[in-house]
């Protein structure tokens, strides 16, 4: 990385070897943290009063909006979920400045084994929720691979993974939403009651009212998942192979490639199974001394030939999680080491809240200035060209592909076909850009303006560097101004999105 000059020891430290700190002190402390909230899960279960204290929190919420509302309204409403907490690179400036609502909704409230659905509080975690479901043979029809993802930012952002391309992004097997709104009313929308804020929910960021619980649609899980491995050396032949599988009719339930070159790379196609079949060996790729997952995934490449393994169904739902995806490997270099994974390998990974907690201002400046961190969404068909633009203006790998479906739905996400539905591509690029002349702004705003031109999107955990009005071009808001201008006090709690979300309003 770029050296960049520090101005005490503990920031050289902070900087120049993170792991150090990383090691003796964030380590333990998840460990302690992890231990506390299992233990307070169990408990809280134990004593099933989740359910009968939803509506005297979700009462609690809507009498801090209603003091709000008596008071002068001179701030903006955002949730008090703390900045270091969230899962994404930022915290919110506007946290300090808005008053704070504190959303404390913690639980996972009911799963209908009839309807096959989980109604959940906003903070429940994936992690959380994958562990709640797997004992009943169940999971979320896509489950994005962070454990800490909450489903309140899930669905007031969003949320892809690689069985996408069939259930689409989260917002798509949402559904319910129950919300408090500006005027301190609890309301409950679906696709046929109040369709119209159902539907401008999701990318709306917390700026139409504050999510209470959601209904998610839950499909039957089996014990493994089958994962096909297949190499590629040419960027044409994988890019052909990954769109065909993502149109097929009857396509495998999970799709995802990992390119390490601009021409190499290895497409994997999953099925969940309930037994060990003898095509392949058994990988259980979660435990404490597993390799990281692209890793092993990179192997196979160099092998050149299709391999199956078969993989528990959790490891595979949060195979990204332990190394968060290839970040982990800037701040713990020797992280994948066999002597570190055998010895340590359980505490990891360390906690993402105390990782922004103890960041020092040196790091965020390294990684403005030389670390890229973004997802963009173009549809399939563009993939080749996406990745030549990609990798001209970043060249940074590995690359994730992951397939997904948008449905033709009213709302922020409007695609340019009268079809029922439009496959698109996730491209992630995570990591230290090696490309000639690459400049955080104006590189990113080249590719954010490549998205856009190709009907794309970005998603906005991520720095985004568009002005309002390309923010508007890129994001339909023609449903999400009916509703904040049809909301009583909408407008007066919540700023637009753009205003929760573009570069200046973080830090
Ligand atoms: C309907 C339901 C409501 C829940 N409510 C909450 C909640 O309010 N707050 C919270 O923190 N956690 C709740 N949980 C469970 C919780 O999220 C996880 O179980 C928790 O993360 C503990 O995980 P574990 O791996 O330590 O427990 P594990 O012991 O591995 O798994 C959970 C245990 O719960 C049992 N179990 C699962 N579903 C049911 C059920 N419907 N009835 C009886 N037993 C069941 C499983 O058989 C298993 O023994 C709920 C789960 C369900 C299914
Ligand atoms: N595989 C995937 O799909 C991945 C997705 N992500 C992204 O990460 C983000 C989720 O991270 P997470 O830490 O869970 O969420 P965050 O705390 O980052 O919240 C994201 C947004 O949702 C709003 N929000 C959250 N809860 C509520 C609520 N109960 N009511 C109203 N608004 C709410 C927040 O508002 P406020 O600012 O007021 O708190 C914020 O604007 C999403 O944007 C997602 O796209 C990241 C990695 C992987
Ligand atoms: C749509 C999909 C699959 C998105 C995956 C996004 C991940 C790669 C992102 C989400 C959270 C994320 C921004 C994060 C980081 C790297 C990239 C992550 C893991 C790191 C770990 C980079 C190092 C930083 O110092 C810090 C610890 C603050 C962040 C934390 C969040």
């Amino acid at each position: 990385m770029t050296a960049i000059e520090t101005e005490t020891f503990l920031e050289y430290i902070l900087v120049e070897h993170r792991w150090i700190i990383v090691m003796v002190a964030l380590l333990p402390v998840s460990l302690i943290w992890k231990i506390w909230s299992t233990f307070r899960n169990y408990v809280v279960f134990k004593l099933n009063s989740a359910p009968k204290m939803h509506i005297k929190k979700v009462k609690e919420v809507q009498s801090q909006v209603k003091a709000w509302l008596a008071g002068d309204r001179s701030t903006r409403l955002c949730t008090a979920r703390p900045g270091w907490q969230a899962m994404s690179f930022r915290q919110g400036i506007y946290k300090k400045t808005f008053t704070n609502i504190k959303v404390n909704l913690v639980d996972v409230l009911e799963v209908d084994m009839e309807n096959m659905t989980v109604r959940c509080e906003p903070l429940v975690t994936m992690g959380q929720l994958s562990r709640t479901l797997e004992p009943l043979g169940l999971a979320l029809a896509v489950v994005p691979e962070l454990d800490q993802l909450t489903v309140g930012g899930l669905v007031m952002g969003t949320g892809v993974e690689s069985s996408s391309h069939i259930y689409g992004l989260f917002q798509h097997f949402c559904l319910q939403y129950e919300l408090v709104l500006a005027d301190g009313s609890v309301v409950t929308c679906s696709k046929d009651e109040n369709p119209d804020l159902f539907y401008a929910v999701p990318w709306s960021y917390g700026t139409l009212g504050f999510l209470t619980s959601a209904v998610i649609k839950v499909v039957p899980a089996k014990k493994y998942i089958r994962l096909e491995y297949r190499p590629y050396n040419k960027l044409s032949e994988l890019a052909h192979h990954f769109v065909e599988e993502s149109l097929k009719d009857k396509p495998h339930q999970f799709i995802e490639a990992l390119l390490y070159t601009k021409n190499s790379g290895v497409l994997m196609t999953g099925n969940m199974v309930d037994k060990i079949g003898d095509d392949g060996k058994f990988n259980p790729i979660g435990k404490w001394y597993a390799e990281w997952f692209f890793k092993q995934v990179e192997r196979h490449l160099t092998n050149n030939s299709t391999a199956v393994e078969y993989i528990p169904l959790r490891d595979y739902y949060h195979r990204h999680t332990r190394s968060f995806f290839w970040e982990l490997q800037d701040i713990i270099p020797f992280g994948n080491h066999p002597i570190f994974r055998y010895l340590l390998g359980w505490l990891m990974p360390p906690e993402v809240s105390l990782l922004k907690l103890t960041q020092p201002e040196a790091v965020t400046k390294l990684y403005d200035k030389a670390h890229v961190i973004q997802d963009m969404l173009v549809p399939v068909e563009h993939l080749e060209k996406a990745i030549d633009v990609f990798h001209e203006e970043i060249e940074v790998y590995p690359i994730w592909l992951c397939p997904f479906r948008v449905f033709n739905h009213p709302g922020q996400l409007k695609i340019k076909t009268n079809a029922d539905s439009q496959m698109f591509v996730d491209i992630g690029v995570y990591g230290v850009p090696k490309a000639k002349g690459y400049e955080t702004v104006t590189s990113t705003r080249r590719i954010e303006a490549f998205v856009s031109k190709h009907d794309g999107f970005q998603m906005l955990y991520a720095d985004t560097y568009t002005t309002l009005d390309e923010f508007r071009a890129m994001f339909d808001h023609t449903l999400y101004d009916k509703v904040r201008d049809s909301l009583p006090y909408c407008k007066d709690a919540f700023p637009e999105i753009y205003g929760k979300v573009n570069r200046s309003v973080r830090k």
